[in-house]
């Protein structure tokens, strides 16, 4: 059934302006005023923002990793997205060494195929590069629209490539039009302070940052867009936790470079004391990068205002405290890293962002959702509110408070790290593709709504179909 939503305020990359916007065809068919309510479901907006639906470029869902397995699978990881206005999420497809990528995409498809109830893509993780992988990345591209490739730069004996695996990547991915990211710490150095710490006696939670600290990152940091450069390539900085890797993305770009970053919730909120809490609650807080000091936090803010890191990434990496993160209990290296956060990426960053006047409106739009579509392939199908493209969409309402908590999140984990938190602004009503997700903040939708999206090359526009007619 077509839909009108009435009396809302549009809020874009760019634009801010009362309109209203008619859906058909899981499309965006007009946007004005005075259109046409025949057969339309209405929908009333006023005293709410209409966004674009969030784009989360970052998530692990069913996720292998230290000896367990993520909590939030693509269900209840989409349900959760979905409540905090994510309509599109990009996971990444974890490879193993010698093995044909087909079969880790097709593996990633078993998981996600059928439970996704927004949208969803794959980036591709390279730890590898040899004639086999240089034989298929042309068809990850072309059959399987992946078009980006992730580097692992820490994680030794695990996930971590070498600088030679970095480089190829970077030389085939300017060749085949995609974006290179990488994980940047220093794997080698921090596999040594981790020893030299478990030598010493040192197990708590809070080694965990001891052993990765900024400097670390910040190394990594350059290597990788030195490297881009000397490639000429394209690069993507995940989960940019601290004043040393902020200061290499922006001397990167200053020179001109392609060079692109992205920060999280937690490196925005939280800060290292975190991982200190007793009873062995730091555990909650361990992440790769870290948590850092509390200054960083201003570095981070003020990179996203000037453009500096250009997306909002949640890490989605949920494990529960009991069972999973208990791993670690007599040594931090057994701690399974990450935390459950794709629920709450959206809201934090307007409380934090728009509400304390950190950001604007606008910088809101661009950080949760355009540039990540316009970085991976997904502009203007997704990212924005315009005729033709897809109407997954937030109604907003920036009055309504709630307080995160476990007790009420739907993630599938047993804590929140964010317990407690009180946030300003929260989406009521969700839709993808037409179609409410989470309606009056009841979720509405199905497993296996969401679709997998092949997306376009880096830095291209995604072709859109052409908009039918209302009356067809
Ligand atoms: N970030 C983290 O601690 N866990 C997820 C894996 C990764 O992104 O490095
Ligand atoms: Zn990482
Ligand atoms: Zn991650």
């Amino acid at each position: 059934m077509k839909k009108l939503i009435k009396n809302g305020v549009i809020v874009t990359a760019t634009d801010t302006y009362e309109a209203d916007v008619l859906i058909d065809h899981q499309v965006v068919m007009a946007i004005g005023h005075n259109l046409d309510e025949a057969d339309c479901e209405i929908v009333d907006a006023k005293g709410c923002y209409i966004f674009p639906g969030g784009i989360d470029p970052h998530t692990h869902l069913d996720m292998p990793f230290g000896g367990t397995v993520t909590k939030d699978d693509f269900e209840t990881g989409t349900v959760a997205a979905a409540f905090g206005g994510t309509t599109t999420i990009i996971d990444f497809c974890l490879t193993n060494k010698g093995e044909p990528l087909q079969k880790a995409i097709d593996r990633w498809h078993e998981k996600s195929s059928g439970k996704a109830s927004i949208d969803y893509s794959f980036h591709l993780m390279v730890s590898e590069i040899n004639n086999d992988v240089l034989a298929e990345l042309p068809n990850v591209i072309e059959k399987e629209g992946i078009t980006s490739f992730k580097v692992f730069m820490a994680y030794k004996n695990v996930f971590q490539s070498d600088d030679a695996t970095l480089y190829r990547t970077l030389l085939e991915a300017k060749k085949l039009r995609a974006l290179v990211m990488v994980h940047a710490e220093n794997g080698d150095v921090i596999e040594y302070l981790v020893e030299q710490a478990l030598a010493e006696g040192n197990t708590d939670p809070i080694y965990h940052a001891l052993t990765r600290p900024p400097e670390i990152e910040g190394e990594a940091t350059g290597r990788a867009a030195q490297l881009t450069q000397l490639a000429d390539s394209q690069l993507y900085v995940v989960h940019v936790s601290c004043a040393q890797a902020a200061e290499k993305i922006i001397e990167a770009r200053k020179k001109g470079a392609n060079v692109y970053g992205e920060t999280c919730p937690q490196y925005l909120v939280l800060d290292q004391t975190d991982l200190e809490k007793p009873n062995f609650e730091g555990a909650k807080y361990v992440w790769s990068p870290p948590l850092r000091e509390k200054w960083h936090q201003d570095v981070l803010w003020q990179a996203l205002k000037n453009g500096d890191l250009q997306t909002l990434g949640s890490d989605q990496c949920s494990f529960d405290f009991k069972g999973q993160k208990e791993l670690g209990k007599d040594d931090f290296t057994k701690i399974p890293n990450g935390g459950p956060i794709i629920e709450d990426r959206f809201s934090i960053l307007f409380s934090e962002g728009v509400v304390k006047g950190r950001i604007s409106l606008n910088q809101f739009v661009d950080l949760t959702s355009t540039k990540a579509a316009k970085l991976f392939g997904l502009y203007p199908k997704k990212g924005t509110i315009a005729v033709g493209g897809d109407a997954d969409l937030v109604i907003f309402d920036p009055n309504q408070e709630r307080t995160i908590s476990a007790d009420t999140h739907h993630m599938a984990v047993d804590y929140n790290a964010f317990e407690g938190m009180t946030i300003k602004g929260e989406p009521v009503s969700v839709l993808s593709r037409g179609e409410f997700v989470v309606k009056e903040k009841q979720f509405v939708g199905k497993a296996g709504h969401g679709e997998y999206i092949k997306r376009a090359k880096h830095n291209e526009p995604y072709q859109l179909k052409k908009v039918l007619p209302t009356n067809s």
